[in-house]
């Protein structure tokens, strides 16, 4: 297993490219199932999850070829033929966005078995929203021994559907099924993160009929067929929010390029409360900070997008350790995502936690330390917080963090920080 240790008490200086959207490629990846033509995706980051993805779809008989490195990095899909519709569990548990293939999976074929999703564990996390919503498309579905089996024997019908609340996952799902049924969909309280505007001019470019992008009703006419076609992913701004924190909490100046300043705002708002400077370009942020001086405790709440992004909020918690005050941080979106606490608890962060509250008690010094990733953004945080750690702070588990950061030792040592992998190391946890 590997582990990544990181020497705190180095500032940031230089660029750091940010990469195409993990939560963005994945769902475009499955919206490739949806068309016999080639679709290609450019600016496609390289991750666990990609890959994971890249597994799944090959099960179904989609040939998958990557091409180029760096920022030309494309990948080719081509589900001409599906000539498999089941989904198995080893191959979706590792990934909760896998389930997602469903949808695509039974708009174009009439069938699907596809088993019931893994992914990060920060909360229940069910799927009823996307059954309920895939149900009233006309779908039939059965749950049997943790597989979803779906049948649309008479294909999928449109449906005016209203979720009881927002929900990514299933407003991205209901409308990659919905691009093929027959008639209008409407989607009501759907979600509006960047990731599904993406996908979904995305797949209007294949040919599908989609209506109010970006807003919270969508307005699909279904279409007999899409087609292929070449699409950029978007930006990552999760990628790009934890740098822009990295930079924060380490001081110095770094240039975010390749990415969208206005995508993450709402972190930038809070970190420019805290004392950070953050200025706009035409293609990121550039973060500048002094660490000779203490940035100011600032609190934050979780929401969904406009708001601050909950796969942000680890991140701007190791931000806050060291602050000068006390930050409350509400968490809203899941019930179990403060896992991270204890484990910058042990790099001497005084945090406490009650339900789905934490209040951060900024110290002076963190001092590194072992400590265990328990999930994706949450092992982001551990490496952040390692940054300004005195001595070693050696981060295990990092499969977690492979599912979502791209070469992140190189963009972050090419900035300054001492940072390295370290493979074959024993995890006694
Ligand atoms: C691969 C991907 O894009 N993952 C993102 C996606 O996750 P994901 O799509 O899973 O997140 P959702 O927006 O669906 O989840 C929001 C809340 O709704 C609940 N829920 C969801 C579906 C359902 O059928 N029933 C139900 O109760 C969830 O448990 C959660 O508490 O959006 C989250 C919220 O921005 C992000 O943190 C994840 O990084
Ligand atoms: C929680 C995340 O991913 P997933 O929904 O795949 O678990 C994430 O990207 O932060």
């Amino acid at each position: 297993m590997d582990r990544i240790v990181v020497t705190g008490g180095h500032k940031l200086h230089g660029e750091i490219p940010v990469s195409g959207a993990k939560n963005s490629a994945i769902k475009l990846m499955a919206a490739s199932i949806l068309t016999d033509q080639p679709l290609r995706l450019t600016n496609m980051p390289r991750l666990a999850d990609t890959k994971f993805l890249g597994q799944l779809l090959r099960q179904f008989g989609v040939t998958v070829t990557e091409t180029g490195q760096g920022v030309d990095q494309e990948t080719l899909f081509d589900a001409r033929e599906i000539t498999s519709t089941f989904a198995p569990y080893d191959l979706v548990r590792q990934m909760r966005a896998s389930f997602n293939v469903l949808g695509p999976l039974l708009a174009r074929t009439g069938h699907a078995k596809v088993s019931l999703p893994g992914g990060c564990t920060i909360g229940a996390r069910p799927v009823d929203l996307h059954l309920d919503a895939l149900t009233r498309l006309g779908a039939l579905i059965e749950l049997d021994e943790g597989y979803v089996s779906a049948t649309a024997p008479k294909g999928l019908r449109g449906a005016e559907i209203e979720f009881p609340f927002v929900s990514v996952g299933a407003t991205e799902h209901t409308l990659m099924a919905a691009t093929l049924a027959q008639g209008t969909t409407v989607l009501k309280r759907a979600a509006r993160e960047p990731e599904i505007g993406d996908l979904a001019r995305c797949l209007v470019m294949m040919g599908a009929r989609i209506e109010g992008i970006d807003t919270d009703t969508l307005v699909i006419e279904g279409v007999t067929s899409l087609t292929g076609g070449e699409w950029s992913v978007i930006p990552d701004r999760i990628e790009m929010g934890s740098y822009a924190v990295a930079a924060a909490m380490a001081g110095g100046e770094v240039r975010l390029t390749r990415g969208r300043a206005d995508l993450i705002a709402a972190l930038t708002d809070r970190m420019v409360e805290a004392g950070v400077e953050v200025t706009p370009t035409d293609d990121g942020v550039i973060v500048r900070r002094d660490p000779g001086v203490r940035l100011k405790a600032t609190d934050i709440a979780t929401e969904i997008y406009p708001g601050f992004a909950t796969d942000l909020q680890a991140q701007f918690m190791a931000l806050m350790t060291t602050a000068d005050g006390t930050s409350i941080i509400h968490e809203n979106i899941f019930e179990n995502r403060f896992m991270h606490a204890p484990e910058l608890a042990r790099l001497g962060a005084d945090i406490a936690v009650h339900a789905g509250e934490a209040r951060v008690n900024g110290v002076e010094f963190l001092h590194g330390a072992p400590v265990m990733a328990t999930d994706l953004r949450a092992s982001v945080s551990l490496v952040i917080a390692g940054l300004v750690a005195e001595g070693e702070t050696s981060v295990g588990r990092v499969y977690h963090l492979d599912r979502g950061f791209e070469r992140l030792e190189e963009k972050l040592s090419a900035c300054g920080a001492q940072i390295e992998r370290q493979h074959g190391y024993h995890d006694e946890h």
